[in-house]
């Protein structure tokens, strides 16, 4: 068996040999090739993450609970709640019906929920497309090897007056050389080059794909007002849990102010509220809402996310936490 990586998604796949090729019946929804496809192997980070979040229990606080608010700011602005749209890029090309633009779709069901929608891997004419449905944005650009096309980025995002960052985890291909994507090198990001981009910017900086707290130190050295707890769903072996890093993450951080974003495998509310008690101001959801999103459009991702605010509240009533800015991790125990 082998293990291959879709350089455009980041999405691991599995590869079984003839002659005992098999089909692989994938717990994620969506379509052959754009969703991970796991295994079940100890190496695909995200058995992990579905194991470490399902063996996270919760204890009930019910007396004096009330009705809780999922107002949540981020960057200076309010939204409705702290469950933001993750980057999926290139969706504008795996549907046979071309008339069908998921990644307008989902900046639309953006705007309408009132949540933060985050774009990945897009050529900037395909990007403004996207922005100018009106969504608030988190603009991702690859660790480019060529930086200029960094800057270049970077200009065009803020001048949409999006947030702007990098995916720092999508350096290593699977061969152990730097990725190549649509044909594009991708490099190394050093600490310095990370400083270079967050003092261009007149923006937020993010830094996305952080799984240590070394980087979130280093991130947070840089000048990035932002991280995103992740492993870019799997993108390392054996990459650990982000909910297991977090904790100490947060602590490191102390007070010095910074957003934390965490994200991998958060399928519903339940999956987001013990993220945000281990310490995260929001979540991102992405293979969450993508089969809803290439199958029905904005509505069925509408639908999941106001699903996932449901979830989320009930666990936060039965909990007692009021708000997004009040979660208390001592209400969870590990199985
Ligand atoms: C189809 C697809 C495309 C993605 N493209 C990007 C990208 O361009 N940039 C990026 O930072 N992350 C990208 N991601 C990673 C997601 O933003 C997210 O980190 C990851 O999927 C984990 O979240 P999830 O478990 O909720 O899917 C992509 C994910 C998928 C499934």
């Amino acid at each position: 068996m082998s293990k291959k990586i879709d350089s455009a998604t980041g999405a691991s796949r599995h590869n079984f040999d003839a002659p005992e090729e098999k089909e692989i019946k994938s717990p994620w929804p969506g379509p052959k090739g754009m969703i991970p496809v796991t295994s079940g192997q100890a190496e695909d980070a995200n058995v992990h993450n579905r194991a470490y979040l399902d063996n996270i229990l919760v204890e009930m606080r019910i007396i004096d609970a009330v009705e809780p608010n999922l107002e949540t700011e981020f960057f200076g602005k309010k939204y409705a709640s702290p469950i933001n749209l993750a980057a999926v890029s290139h969706l504008n090309k795996v549907l046979d019906d071309k008339s069908r633009k998921p990644m307008q779709e989902k900046a639309e069901a953006a705007k309408n929920l009132n949540v933060l929608n985050w774009i990945g891997m897009e050529e900037n004419s395909e990007y403004r497309d996207i922005v100018a449905e009106g969504s608030d944005t988190v603009r991702i650009i690859k660790p480019f090897a060529d930086h200029n096309r960094i800057f270049d980025e970077i200009k065009v995002a803020q001048e949409t007056g999006a947030v702007v960052g990098i995916d720092i985890d999508h350096v290593p291909g699977t061969n152990g050389k730097y990725d190549v994507v649509d044909g594009i090198e991708l490099g190394p990001i050093t600490q310095a080059d990370l400083a270079k981009y967050a003092a261009f910017a007149d923006v937020p900086f993010v830094a996305k794909g952080v799984l240590s707290v070394q980087d979130a130190l280093k991130a947070r050295d840089a000048g990035c007002q932002a991280i995103v707890v992740s492993h870019h769903h799997g993108r390392l072996p054996f990459g650990v849990p982000p909910l297991k890093v977090l904790p100490a993450i947060k602590k490191a951080l102390g007070n010095s102010q910074m957003t934390i974003f965490v994200d991998g495998s958060i399928m519903t509310g339940y999956d987001a509220y013990k993220a945000l008690a281990l310490g995260a101001d929001g979540v991102l959801i992405g293979r969450a809402i993508l089969r809803g999103l290439l199958d029905q459009g904005s509505e069925a991702v509408e639908e999941k996310v106001l699903k996932m605010n449901e979830e989320l509240a009930e666990m936060m009533l039965y909990t007692g936490v009021k708000n997004t800015a009040t979660f208390d991790p001592n209400v969870l125990h590990f199985n």
